[in-house]
């Protein structure tokens, strides 16, 4: 995030100390013209004044463009285009980092694993850009449940993933609770009026002593089908298989 905002900053500093090439060229231009430097800097002492200030200005505000082109593009290549949430790439790049943060500091680390039931029926019955306006509903309603510190992304055509950082397994389900329960009062009208609504299933799992990501996910998978398997809108856990709900 400080990144992605200090890059106009950055491009806007690196900017404004190119501009100083400008004046200083000149002088040394000047100077193998044999002509002596203070002189000339006493004599002309606004023209490089307006020649530093200007390149500067123009430099640092070029400079702040391209930076800000750059945080825009940087955020379009971690996003899911249609819900806005983070792609399956940054996901895992997260998930890895997180994995390898939580073990070295030893702090808890939670996944959740969640995907939307009978999706498919949507598409079939109202059409795909109805099935498009659940997702981005269900995407919006989720990120509103969550803190700020916690990551979700689009990981799948209608699956979900969120990486809970400082978070143990019984904030976790009370989290995904938290989450299938909002989603299911979510109801999306499409264009012709009809009015829909979808409830999801979860799978949670949190980190063990010496697991690795793909572990970890994949014991969060196994819950969500466990879920999926004992009647969907569920939350499982995968650590002693408890359905709650
Ligand atoms: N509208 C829309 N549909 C999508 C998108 N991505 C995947 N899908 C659809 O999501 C559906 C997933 O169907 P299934 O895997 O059978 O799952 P389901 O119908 O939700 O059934 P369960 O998961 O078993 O409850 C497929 O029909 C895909 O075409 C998308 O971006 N937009």
């Amino acid at each position: 995030m400080f990144n992605q905002l200090s890059k106009p900053f950055i491009r806007a500093f690196q900017g404004a100390v190119l501009a100083t090439g400008a004046p200083l060229g000149w002088l040394l231009i000047r100077y193998l013209q044999d002509i002596e430097i203070w002189t000339e800097l006493v004599e002309y002492t606004g023209v490089y004044l307006y020649m530093l200030v200007g390149t500067t200005v123009a430099f640092a505000c070029f400079g702040w463009y391209v930076g800000h082109n750059e945080s825009l593009s940087d955020e379009l290549a971690i996003r899911d285009h249609l819900t806005g949430l983070y792609n399956v790439r940054y996901f895992q790049n997260r998930l890895v980092e997180e994995v390898n943060s939580s073990k070295r500091h030893q702090i808890p680390l939670s996944l959740i694993i969640y995907d939307i039931d009978h999706f498919k029926q949507i598409n079939d019955h109202y059409g795909h850009p109805a099935g498009d306006k659940v997702l981005i509903a269900i995407s919006e309603i989720a990120q509103k449940n969550l803190r700020s510190s916690e990551v979700i992304a689009r990981v799948g055509g209608e699956e979900f993933a969120v990486l809970l950082p400082f978070c143990t397994e019984e904030h976790a389900i009370q989290t995904a609770e938290r989450i299938r329960e909002a989603v299911s009062k979510v109801i999306v009208t499409t264009d012709n009026q009809t009015q829909i609504s979808r409830t999801i299933s979860l799978g949670v799992a949190s980190l063990q002593q010496g697991e690795n990501c793909d572990s970890l996910y994949r014991r969060a998978d196994t819950a969500l089908y466990e879920a999926k398997n004992s009647g969907r809108d569920k939350v499982a856990v995968s650590s002693d298989s408890k359905i709650s709900n």
